[in-house]
């Protein structure tokens, strides 16, 4: 079995006395999808800060294709090759589609070509072109990324993410707030996902988790409570006594 892309052994941290997270180890698969579940307050968003490097754990390790990543900044850890999406706030609404994703994908040009002009930038434009196609966005690649609608953004935003080919892609409920159709297509677009990425899902719609995910981890009260594959982990009575509210 091939190393995961993502591990996280024992991370704890507390605000003032409470654990919000307290002992939890994973380990996230190369292209797959690994879903995070659990209650609101169980400590999920605190994961992914400490993943992402926004927040240092008091202890235990986050180790990003077997580098330790443990407190880095999130700068070092996007440059190892984590990306994450914050729902729609890494888009310049001012700026085009296609310009939102050139900037993305700029990082991908050599150090030494990073101040030629925009026309220069070879990798930089192919990858755009192809986020715009993949993504579905071509025909509103001239339009400024503030016009389009939520499902757009939301789109728009995953794939902004993926512009500068991360090796993991954290999305926390990249289709809340979107309608019926946008949710479904976006379900496929992450499914199809994998074959570059691996992906840590945050996700709250059950039917999506239960469609989308390879492995589920489920948190309770800052601790993991149980993973394994979906249909397993919904079928555990205490996953069903502290998620689904029966037992
Ligand atoms: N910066 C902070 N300071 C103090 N307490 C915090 C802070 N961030 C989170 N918490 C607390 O830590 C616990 C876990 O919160 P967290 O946001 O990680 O949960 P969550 O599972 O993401 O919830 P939701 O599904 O509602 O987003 C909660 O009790 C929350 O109030």
């Amino acid at each position: 079995m091939s190393r995961p892309v993502l591990e996280v052994r024992d991370i704890c941290i507390a605000f003032g006395g409470l654990r919000a997270v307290d002992g939890v180890s994973f380990s996230a698969a190369r292209h797959a999808i690994t879903t995070v579940i659990g209650p609101n307050g169980a400590g999920k968003s605190t994961l992914f800060n400490m993943i992402s490097g926004a927040l240092r754990p008091l202890e235990g390790q986050v180790l990003i294709d077997g580098v330790e990543m443990t407190g880095a900044a999130p700068e070092r850890v996007k440059a190892a090759g984590l990306s994450r999406s914050f729902q729609i706030t890494n888009l310049f609404f001012e700026l085009t589609v296609a310009e939102n994703l050139r900037l993305a994908a700029q990082v991908l040009e050599p150090a030494a070509r990073a101040l030629l002009p925009i026309r220069r930038s070879t990798r930089a434009r192919a990858k755009t072109e192809e986020m715009l196609e993949r993504f579905q966005l071509a025909h509103r690649r001239d339009e400024l990324a503030g016009n389009l609608s939520h499902g757009d953004q939301r789109r728009l935003e995953i794939a902004v993410c993926l512009a500068s080919e991360p090796k993991i892609l954290l999305l926390d409920e990249p289709t809340q707030g979107m309608s019926h159709q946008d949710t479904a297509d976006t379900a496929s677009l992450v499914r199809a996902l994998t074959a570059d990425v691996s992906v840590l899902l945050i996700e709250h719609d059950i039917g999506l988790v239960m469609e989308l995910s390879d492995h589920v981890v489920v948190m309770h009260q800052g601790r993991k409570l149980a993973e394994g594959p979906p249909a397993l982990v919904r079928a555990d009575p205490e996953v069903q006594a502290a998620y689904f509210g029966h037992a």
